[in-house]
């Protein structure tokens, strides 16, 4: 867990070896102990130094120990005890000091950094705060503005900014335990007392108690309802008002107040999720880590609307060479632009230049015979996707992959029109493509390992969080979506408005309430697919009872909407009103108002006051209900995707973990109790009905997430 060797005849080197990342186990804290021990206690050593195995320092604090019973020697005394230590101790920081790992570099009197290491106090992120000394000494170091905005934010920085803050002694090119082991030979007998942080004074800004308060609000209104960076605000002002030893003290009680929190729990979760998010299985056994995926050099985009747009820079900007495609001259000269346009703003953003070079536009498919992969990314209609899958067929090598940006539409089917169903995969892209971190890859019954591998890959090398998903309308996020959103429509009709429910599921954590998101997506999709599907329009059968379709509850109000020609933030009027059409500043509208009002009253509706309590459990135990059903359908592979999903792609609150976990947090006997009252309520709503698996979960005791799939006995894997 940690290997001591003597150098240079008199210097420790003491090198933490607990792969992948270092993580500060039980362990390693007792073997850094011992090793401490032995170097203050040799008249060999004159001093240390500390690093880690495989170029990486330390990842911090060993999360997975947070779910059991603490174990093994504190890591407070023991950081206090190294900067107490007579002999100088020099930090030899190679690739990561995160969390307890910045934290255990902040004791050792020197810090020196590779140019690629990254550091940071990363706990804010996981629900907690930097416990080990972290918001005591980092303040005194840097001072409080500097340490404020790290530790609230969690934000990673480089070695040539943390030499910057002073938070570094030196930046090395070479190999930074030789560069260190050198530096603490000629540190041997310098004082040691102006370099224990513990000691310094606070450098405090004049007017403390406004600046906390700015950075209170800042972060109220970043992260609502969030608790960890509103303790992390607390534990600074200590350092700027206490000695560290009252310091370090209240470090701890607000540490107590965050360890066991839900919150903490929830976000933990997610960590852990978004890494099992990448790895997938099949049934056949194919899976992540025994299938081999291409190498992707030239992609090739169909369609320059909004989601090829920005899938044309995603691809760019990690280097791969793009050709886009469009049908006709002005929809293409008017995509380019706007991608160069993107691509530009981004390469400024990032202080690199555009690669522009690796983009080409044409209007034919004939260009694209040479290219390893394609994203179709045309209009969400099944005929043109077929006919562009069939022309693809004829063009592109028999090797090259065939994706589908379709957001719920057959996979198979268009695999079935190629001549290489196996090379056929979804890959789903959330809009803007450029910005959205989220990527279902949806495997169809005939795609192969290779296939979804490529594609996975593909993704994580965009940036994304890739997860693998089965074959069915809708897939996992948008088949979510249909209960949440019928709640919402629902509860408008009983007597809430679109306001009090955004209210309700902002507040609750999502970045948007469910109407501000629609106007934000448009609802003229929905409008389309709802008419294609029979639900609306003049094909709708007239003996049809005004509020019931195919045998269901059906809310028509959204067509209502749409009717009127508000389709959302584009058109300037949707479920709110803007103040242009493409304004993003959502007003209540009294024509809505005036809408739900007359609407009511036609079909005798008495509005009731509605409870935000009622809202959140309709919405979002519908939403981990049809998770449910997805988990028994074996269209996701288990509850983690599911949620990674959520968090990713629809503004689920991490610190809700994402609708599966929530649920579980809630308590799966409440999620159907409450399920059972609401289906009894409405029993012309069957995605009230809670699910077999939810019932099967809870006679079994209500396992945790992480258990559930043991639970799965799915017949049909779509994985
Ligand atoms: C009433 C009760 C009172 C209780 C009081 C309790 C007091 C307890 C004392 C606490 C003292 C506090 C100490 C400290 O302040 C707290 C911390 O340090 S928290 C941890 C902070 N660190 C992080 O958040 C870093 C997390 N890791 C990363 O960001 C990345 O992993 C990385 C290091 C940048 C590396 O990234 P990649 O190369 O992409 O690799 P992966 O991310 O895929 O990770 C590989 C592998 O490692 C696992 N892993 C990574 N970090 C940790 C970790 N810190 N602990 C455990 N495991 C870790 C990761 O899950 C992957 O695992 P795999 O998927 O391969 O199984």
């Amino acid at each position: 867990m940690a290997r001591y060797e003597l150098v240079k005849r008199s210097v420790a080197l003491i090198t933490l070896t607990n792969p992948p990342v270092n993580a500060l186990s039980s362990a390693v804290r007792h073997a850094i102990a011992k090793s401490m021990d032995h170097a203050l206690n040799d008249p060999k050593v004159t001093a240390v130094v500390i690093c880690g195995e495989n170029g990486r320092f330390c990842g911090g604090a060993d999360i997975r120990e947070f779910a059991g019973p603490l174990r093994g020697p504190p890591l407070v005394p023991l950081l206090d005890a190294i900067e107490a230590g007579e002999k100088p101790v020099v930090a030899a920081i190679e690739g990561v000091a995160l969390g307890g790992g910045f934290e255990l570099a902040l004791v050792c009197h020197y810090r020196i950094a590779h140019f690629k290491a990254r550091l940071g106090l990363p706990e804010v992120t996981l629900g907690i705060l930097p416990a080990a000394g972290g918001t005591q000494r980092l303040p005194r170091l840097i001072g409080i503005p500097a340490a404020l905005e790290l530790i609230t934010t969690g934000r990673h920085i480089s070695a040539q900014e943390a030499l910057k803050l002073g938070i570094v002694d030196q930046v090395t090119e070479q190999n930074a335990c030789e560069v260190a082991v050198e530096f603490a030979l000629r540190a041997v007998a310098k004082p040691l007392s102006s370099r224990r942080v513990s000691m310094l004074t606070t450098p405090c800004p004049p007017d403390l108690d406004g600046l906390l308060e700015a950075v209170t609000m800042q972060v109220k209104k970043k992260a609502r309802g969030v608790m960890a960076p509103l303790a992390c605000i607390q534990a600074v002002r200590a350092a700027a008002t206490m000695p560290y030893s009252k310091g370090i003290k209240r470090e701890s009680e607000l540490m107590a107040t965050l360890f066991n929190s839900g919150q903490a729990r929830a976000l933990q979760y997610c960590f852990f999720a978004q890494r099992t998010a990448g790895k997938w299985t099949l049934p056949s056994g194919a899976q992540w880590n025994n299938s081999k995926p291409r190498e992707i050099r030239s992609a090739a985009i169909i369609g320059l609307g909004t989601m090829g747009r920005g899938i044309v820079v995603s691809l760019a900007r990690v280097g791969i060479s793009v050709i886009a495609v469009e049908s006709e001259k002005k929809l293409l000269e008017t995509g380019k632009q706007m991608v160069i346009g993107m691509l530009e703003r981004d390469a400024k953003r990032r202080g690199v230049s555009a690669s522009l070079n690796l983009l080409k536009f044409t209007l034919s498919l004939q260009d694209l015979k040479d290219v390893d992969l394609v994203i179709e990314a045309v209009f969400e209609d099944m005929a043109l996707k077929k006919r562009v899958f069939q022309e693809l067929s004829k063009v592109c090598r028999p090797a090259t992959l065939l994706c589908t940006n379709t957001s719920g539409l057959d996979v198979d089917a268009l695999a079935g029109v190629t001549d290489r169903p196996h090379l056929v995969v979804g890959m789903h892209f959330f809009s803007p493509a450029h910005v959205m971190k989220l990527l279902e890859v949806v495997c169809g019954p005939r795609s192969s390992s290779e296939t979804i591998a490529t594609a996975m890959i593909l993704g994580k090398r965009m940036g994304k969080v890739s997860v693998a998903v089965g074959n069915c309308p809708g897939f996992v996020g948008n088949r979510m979506l249909k209960p949440y959103l019928d709640q919402a429509t629902f509860l408008l009709e009983e007597g809430a408005t679109p306001e009090q429910i955004d209210k309700a599921l902002e507040d609750f954590g999502f970045a948007m309430g469910v109407f501000r998101m629609s106007d934000l997506a448009g609802l003229d999709v929905g409008w389309r697919v709802r008419k294609e599907s029979g639900l609306t329009g003049p094909d709708v059968d007239p003996k049809n009872p005004p509020r019931r379709r195919q045998g269901r509850r059906y809310c028509p109000i959204p067509d209502m909407v749409c009717e009127q020609g508000r389709f959302g933030q584009k058109t300037g009027r949707g479920w709110y009103m803007y103040d242009k059409p493409g304004g993003t500043n959502a007003k209540p509208d009294p024509l809505i108002q005036n809408l739900l009002e007359m609407y009511r009253s036609r079909y005798g509706i008495q509005p009731r006051n509605i409870s935000d309590q009622e809202i959140i459990e309709r919405c979002l135990f519908a939403l981990a209900n049809e998770g449910f059903r997805i988990l028994e359908d074996g269209i996701a592979a288990r509850p983690e995707d599911i949620d990674v999903i959520y968090l990713f792609g629809y503004g689920f609150p991490r610190h809700g973990g994402g609708p599966m976990f929530y649920a579980s947090m809630v308590g799966l006997e409440r999620v159907l109790e409450r399920l059972e009252h609401y289906h009894q309520a409405h029993p012309d709503v069957p995605h009230l009905e809670p699910s077999p698996l939810l019932k099967k979960l809870v006679a079994c005791g209500s396992p945790p997430v992480q258990k559930w799939r043991e639970h799965i006995k799915t017949m049909h894997s779509h994985l």
